[in-house]
């Protein structure tokens, strides 16, 4: 835990504690870190309220990566590019905040003894924050008591420009398939979890309850089977509508897929349907009446730069799966019922 001081004038600021401040502390704890942010949750020093303007909010840092813009582009990008497409209760909002470097310096020191307690992923151990005059508030999906919070990545909920006509896989499941056979070395073993896109956004309603529960089943399995059908029903009914927009900007911003391009031609637009096929949905609710109250945000709407690393990953990864088959290819895989429903439709 680190202490810091919150204050709103003149400008909000979030800063270390120093002695004697008059400010009343809070605590920064580490909640969760993807590949390039941090999450910190606030919390007061002994019973004293949160202070409002830091209420219901976490804290988003970025990590130290090339690509990865600083926080107060990455804002003004998302202020202009992303949040006009949503309608705003179903966006995380972002506020922008002003840091001092030693708060950094010491939350730095944190994430390496975060390390040795095993609070972080081996996978993230080495990732440290950049050092950033500003970091991003955001709204707290946090469950409360009685709720649940499920956090669903949508992926590519249409299948990729650069796909094959005759393809009877969509582009995630492609994408998986071929990296379950990388990490199996060559063998086909169908791994669990992993979820078909297509299926969250299908006109047919029985698909989309169908791909709902896979995924509420996955990340809940300690709910009755009757709270599960009613949190299904109520996001294959109308909680999946924010996911209906989400396929149409993934769609209107990347019309002529990657491999015709040269790397220099990579648009604005085209990082767009990246960010937008990268981004998370967060769907909170109460477990006793869950369509009542519902709170369903789209967050994780970082601007993809189209960094020359970036873009290479982004042509080799749609390349392979072209290449190598993995959209077209006939064989079994997933054994009676396969997860694609592009392959189920192809059948
Ligand atoms: O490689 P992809 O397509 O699976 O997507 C990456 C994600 O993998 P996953 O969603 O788990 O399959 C990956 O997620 P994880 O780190 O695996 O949680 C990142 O979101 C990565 O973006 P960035 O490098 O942080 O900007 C994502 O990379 P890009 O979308 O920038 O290519
Ligand atoms: N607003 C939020 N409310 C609750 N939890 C959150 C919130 N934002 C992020 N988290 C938690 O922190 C984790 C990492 O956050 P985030 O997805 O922003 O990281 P990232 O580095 O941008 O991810 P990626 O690896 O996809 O690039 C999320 O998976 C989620 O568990």
């Amino acid at each position: 835990m680190t202490g810091v001081v919150y204050s709103k004038f003149p400008h909000e600021k979030l800063r270390s504690i120093q002695q004697s401040d008059s400010h009343k502390p809070l605590t920064l704890e580490y909640i969760a870190e993807g590949n390039a942010n941090i999450v910190y949750t606030f919390k007061p020093i002994a019973d004293e309220p949160v202070n409002l303007g830091v209420r219901q909010k976490l804290l988003r840092l970025r990590k130290d990566k090339s690509f990865i813009q600083s926080t107060q582009s990455q804002y003004i990008t998302f202020q202009r590019e992303f949040l006009p497409l949503f309608r705003p209760e179903n966006i995380v909002e972002q506020t922008l905040i002003t840091l001092d470097e030693s708060l950094i310096e010491s939350l730095n020191q944190r994430l390496a003894e975060h390390e040795s307690t095993g609070a972080r992923k081996d996978v993230r151990h080495g990732d440290r924050l950049a050092v950033d005059d500003h970091g991003l508030l955001m709204t707290d999906m946090t469950a409360q008591h009685g709720e649940f919070l499920f956090e669903i990545k949508p992926k590519w909920l249409q299948q990729s420009p650069d796909a094959p006509r005759d393809s009877i896989r969509c582009r995630t499941c492609a994408l998986r398939m071929q990296r379950d056979h990388m990490k199996a070395g060559g063998a086909v073993i169908p791994t669990r979890g992993g979820f078909c896109p297509l299926g969250l956004i299908d006109v047919d309603i029985e698909e989309r309850r169908r791909a709902f529960r896979n995924i509420i089943e996955a990340q809940a399995n300690e709910l009755s089977h009757t709270t599960v059908g009613e949190i299904v029903n109520y996001l294959a009914e109308e909680g999946y509508q924010v996911l209906s927009d989400l396929r149409k900007h993934q769609a209107q911003f990347d019309k002529h897929g990657l491999l015709g391009r040269d790397p220099e031609d990579i648009s604005d637009d085209y990082s767009k349907a990246m960010t937008l096929r990268d981004c998370m949905l967060f769907v909170k609710g109460s477990l006793n009446a869950f369509a009542n109250t519902a709170d369903i945000r789209l967050a994780d709407l970082d601007f993809k730069h189209a960094h020359p690393d970036k873009v290479q990953k982004w042509k080799s990864t749609e390349r392979t799966l072209v290449d190598q088959g993995w959209y077209t290819s006939t064989e079994v895989d997933e054994g009676y019922e396969p997860r694609c429903l592009l392959t189920r439709r192809s059948l």
